[in-house]
Formats: C-alpha cells, sequence, structure tokens
C-alpha cells in the first residue's frame, strides 16, 4: 500500500470529484492500519501517532497480574533447590523454615520490580548473605506438576557454562509451586535503550555485534539454540556490554529428548524458514539479523503482512541504510539471507577480516572493564577496613572527649557562676561518702557529738560536700592551725576526734584519719565551737577508745585538768605570737567558710567522675565573670541594685579569664580534633558504606 494513501484514508475521504475535502474518523483501528502500512522508523510512527510509545503490548497466555505476585505467595512447601541432579533442600543461614515468609523474602532485600514478561516478574533485589545485587525471576502461574517444560528455563540455563556476553546463572528453586531465577543483574534491555536512542550510532553497533555473535557463537559451539534472539532478551550492563539472556526456548541439540514447547520465538524476529519447520542455528542468526538491523536503523519491525515479507525478501528500502558503512550493510543483509543454507555461521562472521580487529578491541575493552571493576571492589574492601579499624579506634577517643567537654562544661559553669550553687566534683573516692551521706550511713553510725552546733545558716549534713583532697591554696593547710611546734600534736589530734566522730569505739584505723563525714561535721561547726573541740583533743598516749571525748563523765574541769588545749597554749605565747597566730587562724576561718559555701548542693552528682586532670586545673581557679560566651548556658541573671559591684567583679577577673583560658586550650585543641571526627571522618564512613552498597 502506498504511503501517500494510506496517510489520506486515515485524515480525510473525497466525497465527489466536485466536493471539498472533509476530515472523518477513519474506521479501521489504528493498530490493524498500521499493519499494512510500508516499513517506517520508529520515529516516523510515533511522529504518525503521537500515543504510540513503543511495540504493542506482548499479549500473555494468564492474565497479567495487577499485583505483584509476591503478594499472592503463599509459603506452604520448604523451597527446593534445582540442580543438574535434581531438587534438593535449599539451605541457607539467613533462612528460617518456621517463618511465613517466602526464602526470597527473608534472603533478599527487594529493591523495586524491573520487568514482567509472559513468564514472570523480574524484581531487582540484593541478596542478604552477600550484599549483592541480582535479577530474580519470579513464575507467574504456578508451575503445572505434570507439565514437561515446568523447568525448562532454569535447567536450560544452568547447563549453560557461564559466557561474558551471556547473562550470568545464579540459581534457581521452586517454593509454593513458583519457579524462582537469580542471575545477573543488568541495567537495562536493548529494546529500552533503542525507544530512548532510535538508531544507534555505528560504533555502538559493531560492539553490539561482536558481542552477541560471541554470545551466540557460544551457544551454538554447544550445539543450542536460543531460538527468541530478539531486543527484549538482550541486556545492557553500566559498561554497555551486550549480554544475551532469556533461556526460556533454548534447544539442546544434543538432547534428542528434548522436547520443545508449543512456544515459538517472536514473530518479529522470526526466520522464513521456521513457519514450516524446526529452528536451525541459522535462524537464530537470522533473528540476530533483525535484532542488528532495528538497533542500527531504528526500524519498527513488522510482525506481519506484506512488510514481514518484505524484510525477508530482501527488499529493504535504501533510506534505512543511510549513513551506515557499506561493510555493516553487507553484514546485516546476509544475515537476512532468505536461504538459511546462504547465511553465514557465527564462526564466519567473527573471522570475518572487519571483524578480527573490531574483537581484538573490544576484549580489551572488556578486559579493562573487568579489571577496573576487580580494582574497584577491592578499593573498596580496603577502605572499608580502613575504616571498620579507625572507627574502633576513634570511637572510644570520640565519646570521651565527648564526655570530657560535657563536663568541663559543668565544671567551668559552676566557676563562672557565683550567684549559682556550686555542684561538687565528685571523685571515686568521695562518691561512696557522697552516697553514705545521702543515706545518712555514715552519720548513723557516727558517734554523736556532745555539741549541736546546727543552726539555721548551716544546712542539713545531707547537703553538704566536700573537696576532700582540695588544696588550699593560698591559704595555710587546714590541719595547720598552730605553730609548726605543735603541728604533730595538732594532727594528732585532729585525727583522734575525727575518727572518733565516725566510727564506733573501739574500731579506729588508722585510714579513718579523714574521713568525709566527720569533715562535714567539722565544716558546719562554727568557729567558736571548733575552738571548743581542740579542747578535747585526747591526752598523749591515750588510746581512742579511752579518749576523755567518748567518756561521758568527761567535763570541761577535767579538760582543764588534763593540761592540754587552746587556753593553755595560747597563754603560754607572746602578744605578738598571738596577733599573728589569730590572723592565720582568722584566715583560715575565712577560707574554710568559703569550702562550706562552696560545697552546698542540693542536686544528685551525675554519674561520671571528673578526670583528675581537669580536677587538678580547674580547683585553683577563681570565679569568674558570667558572661564568658565559650559556654552554652544561658547568661546567669544579675540580681539587681549589684550590677556596678558585678562589673567591677568582673574587671578585677579579666586576667583570671584570660589565665582561665590558656590553661584550658589544650582542651579546646581537642574539641577541635573531637569536630574535625565528626564533621571529616563520620561523613567519610558514610560515603564509603554508601560505595560498598552501590
Ligand atoms: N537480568 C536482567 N537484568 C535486568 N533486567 C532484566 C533481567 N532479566 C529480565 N529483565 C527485565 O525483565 C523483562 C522481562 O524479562 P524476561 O524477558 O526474562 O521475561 P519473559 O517472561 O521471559 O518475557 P518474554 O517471554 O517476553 O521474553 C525484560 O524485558 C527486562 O526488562
Ligand atoms: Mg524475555
Amino acid at each position: 500500500m502506498d504511503e501517500s494513501l494510506g496517510n489520506s484514508s486515515m485524515d480525510s475521504i473525497e466525497v465527489g470529484p466536485t466536493s471539498p475535502r472533509v476530515l472523518v474518523t477513519p474506521r479501521i483501528p489504528a493498530a490493524v492500519m498500521m499493519r499494512e502500512t510500508p516499513l517506517s522508523t520508529k520515529r516516523e510512527r510515533q511522529a504518525m501517532t503521537p500515543r504510540y510509545r513503543g511495540p504493542m503490548p506482548k499479549i500473555f497466555k494468564s492474565q497479567q497480574p495487577q499485583r505483584s505476585i509476591l503478594s499472592m505467595t503463599r509459603k506452604d512447601t520448604t523451597p527446593q533447590l534445582l540442580t543438574p541432579h535434581g531438587p534438593q533442600p535449599l539451605e541457607s543461614p539467613l533462612y528460617d523454615h518456621k517463618n511465613t515468609q517466602s526464602f526470597l523474602e527473608q534472603t533478599f532485600k527487594i529493591d523495586e520490580i524491573i520487568g514482567r514478561g509472559s513468564f514472570g516478574e523480574v524484581f531487582a533485589a540484593r541478596c542478604l548473605e552477600d550484599s549483592r545485587l541480582y535479577a530474580v525471576k519470579v513464575s507467574i502461574a504456578p508451575i503445572r506438576q505434570h507439565s514437561i517444560s515446568k523447568y525448562r528455563e532454569a535447567e536450560l540455563h544452568m547447563l549453560i557454562p557461564p559466557h561474558k556476553n551471556l547473562v550470568r546463572f545464579y540459581r534457581a528453586w521452586v517454593e509454593t509451586d513458583r519457579l524462582y531465577i537469580q542471575t545477573e543483574l543488568c541495567e537495562q534491555s536493548l529494546q529500552q535503550y533503542c525507544l530512548i536512542k532510535h538508531a544507534l550510532p555505528e560504533k555502538e553497533i559493531w560492539n553490539i555485534s561482536v558481542d552477541l555473535l560471541q554470545a551466540v557463537h557460544h551457544l551454538h559451539s554447544l550445539d543450542m539454540i536460543h531460538d527468541d534472539i530478539k531486543p527484549d532478551n538482550i541486556f545492557l550492563t553500566r559498561h554497555k556490554i551486550c549480554k544475551l539472556g532469556d533461556f526460556g526456548l533454548v534447544i539442546n541439540l544434543k538432547n534428542p529428548n528434548d522436547v520443545k514447547s508449543a512456544e515459538e520465538g517472536d514473530s518479529k524476529y522470526l526466520a522464513p524458514e521456521v513457519l514450516n519447520g524446526r529452528p536451525t542455528k541459522a535462524s537464530d542468526i537470522f533473528s540476530l539479523g533483525v535484532t542488528i538491523l532495528e538497533a542500527a536503523t531504528d526500524l519498527d519491525v513488522p510482525s506481519s503482512g506484506d512488510a514481514w515479507h518484505q524484510i525477508r525478501n530482501g527488499q529493504i528500502p535504501p533510506r534505512f541504510f543511510v549513513g551506515i558503512s557499506p561493510i555493516l550493510q553487507d553484514l546485516i543483509k546476509s544475515m537476512l539471507d532468505k536461504d538459511p543454507l546462504k547465511r553465514p555461521t557465527s564462526q564466519t562472521l567473527l573471522a570475518h577480516a572487519s571483524m578480527k580487529r573490531k574483537i581484538f578491541m573490544r576484549s580489551l575493552y572488556v578486559k579493562w572493564v573487568d579489571t577496573s571493576d576487580s580494582l574497584t571492589s577491592l578499593f573498596k574492601w580496603i577502605l572499608v577496613w580502613c575504616m571498620a579499624f579507625v572507627s574502633v579506634v576513634f570511637r572510644p577517643v570520640a565519646w570521651f572527649h565527648e564526655e570530657i567537654q560535657n563536663r568541663r562544661s559543668e565544671i567551668c559553669a559552676q566557676f563562672l557562676n557565683p550567684h549559682q550553687q556550686h555542684t561538687p566534683i565528685h571523685t571515686p573516692e568521695n562518691s561512696k561518702a557522697y552516697s553514705e551521706s545521702l543515706t545518712g550511713v555514715a552519720l548513723r553510725q557516727a558517734v554523736p557529738s556532745p555539741f549541736d552546733f546546727s543552726d539555721d545558716e548551716n544546712p542539713p549534713h545531707s547537703q553538704r560536700r566536700l573537696f576532700q583532697s582540695a588544696p588550699v591554696p593560698p591559704f595555710p593547710s587546714r590541719l595547720n592551725f598552730d605553730d609548726d611546734d605543735d603541728e604533730d600534736e595538732e594532727q594528732a589530734t585532729c585525727s583522734s576526734s575525727n575518727s572518733s566522730a565516725i566510727e564506733p569505739i573501739g574500731d579506729v584505723s588508722p585510714r579513718f584519719r579523714r574521713p568525709v563525714t566527720s569533715m562535714v561535721q567539722r565544716e558546719s561547726t562554727p568557729k567558736s565551737a571548733r575552738r571548743l573541740l581542740s579542747a578535747y583533743r585526747p591526752s598523749p598516749g591515750l588510746s581512742p577508745t579511752t579518749s576523755n571525748f567518748h567518756n561521758p563523765s568527761f567535763s570541761h574541769q577535767d579538760h582543764q585538768a588534763s593540761g592540754d588545749g587552746f587556753n593553755n597554749n595560747m597563754s603560754m605565747l607572746t602578744d605578738q605570737e598571738r596577733t599573728e597566730k589569730y590572723r592565720r587562724m582568722q584566715q583560715t576561718e575565712q577560707h574554710r567558710d568559703w569550702i562550706d559555701r562552696a560545697n552546698v548542693v542540693d542536686e544528685a552528682p551525675p554519674p561520671m567522675s571528673c578526670p583528675p586532670r581537669i580536677r587538678r586545673g580547674t580547683r585553683d581557679l577563681p570565679r569568674l565573670p558570667l558572661n564568658f560566651n565559650l559556654l552554652d548556658d544561658e547568661p546567669a541573671k544579675k540580681e539587681g541594685g549589684d550590677d556596678v559591684e558585678q562589673k567591677r567583679e568582673d574587671k578585677k577577673a579579666a586576667p583570671e579569664m584570660r589565665r582561665f583560658l590558656r590553661s584550658n586550650s589544650k582542651q579546646l585543641r581537642s574539641k577541635t580534633q573531637y569536630l574535625f571526627i565528626r564533621v571529616y571522618f563520620l561523613p567519610l564512613l558514610s560515603l564509603s558504606s554508601f560505595l560498598i552498597k552501590e
């Protein structure tokens, strides 16, 4: 049928010799009419019928499912692995027989459905056993038990030795009457590629021809016929290497019992002799010739009619070959020869002079791709291990840094805000004493003092905390009440009285010389009482168990009679010595008051102890101004009225702040390192894991 005639019949009709041309709606459906049209390219066809988006959909033997097959599968049998020696139970460390999910769902992570064919659905799925991506084809209809060809595709595929231009077979299994075939995943089919690109450049056509001829030659050398070569069954990797797939119609010529099903290859690519006979190796060459012609010319291959015969009679209009080299034209035409005997074999074609160089170049390219792939995977492997190692090494460091930073902030906040009550620095040594004092254990053990000095200005003991071992610069040592001469005596006095304050009588040990609770009592004792306490020192040589302190009959007179004590010492001193001694005592008292204020808390301690380095660094620091921006805390609220005083304090504290900053610069540096890990290392880690997934 003439092209112009076809167009006029579709768009307009002449009602009479004088009548004007009127547009009518064609009665014949476009699809039927298009079958009658002569050869055209797919692009031309698209222009004529804008809604045309590709070849007509296939007619399925069974109704195409509206939802995925997976949602319809029920697991009621154990999966059977198909092997050349028969079915065997399929095992995997990830598979749980008791689980109601299928083997596919348990051992794969399904990414998407990548295709639907007459046989089944094809999924892109990541195998959880090796973390690689595969294509898994699941049969649509349950496999009929007595069907001869029920596992045909899988059985034939597993028989074919692997080849770089054949889609690789991994395994196949049957579960609940459905066949699953796990194969290599490719990027797209040649049909999808051609629909986007239309006529491919000649260089690509040569690459495709070389790849497919090698694949067909591999099959033919095994005495196998593919019988379904078409763009839909040819797949492209991401490196544009062509692979022949879908071995459902393969004929094994070596097996005389191989009964082929009634299905035949796609009529568009069918060799003319197959209409009246059996498929042969030559028919595969014909199908391959039509495929290459379609890819090179963007020909819309007819499935029947005159156009179908036109191709088989070698009457392809020369306009389709415009821009194609004569060598490629000759190659295609020879493959489409009507006479199967005149058609070249795959071996003859590969041995062609023009082919040899191209095969060599292609094999180099394939090797390069393989090498780069292996190097990439090796690099990824090394990267993963390095990352794992580095993360193992640095993770505790990062965690430790974070803890230190938090702790530092807390400590600084205490020192920088004079109006805020201070949280104590808890050390492993005093944490026990802390918990004891909270529960009152230590206080209950303590022998009650004869003096009750608790008053309103002293908070309860349970709220008092100590810097147990805090040095008190620039003030004299807390035990150094008196002159150097009587230092020993003073210490003995203190330890004796302290021990008696916490320990039950008769159980005094030297390690309790400075128990915390006794310090609590001491810290909370008013000045006047402390002076009186010194009067209760035990006499030298008197054991703590017989100490006057614990003797209920002990009185002030007894104390004076024992000849020791504060008043006697003082009376023996000169005026100047006494003044000096008072001055020092005053300083000590002031400092003790400061400690008292600093140690009052009303909150539970944080769980982590402050590391000694920081404890040392921060202990000596004076209070710093409130507006220290290093901390994220809210600026402390100034109480009304003492703005001026506050400013003066701030000014005084400025050099102290500098000192503080200097001493903390090391910590800030470590914070920078920590940030470096957060900003560079962790994203690098996620990048590498992403690369590995890919
Ligand atoms: N290994 C694979 N990699 C990528 N995509 C694939 C793969 N296998 C199949 N597909 C996609 O799934 C579609 C259908 O696959 P396949 O041809 O194997 O199914 P089919 O049921 O045999 O169909 P038909 O009988 O029409 O050939 C293909 O067109 C292709 O898009
Ligand atoms: Mg197919």
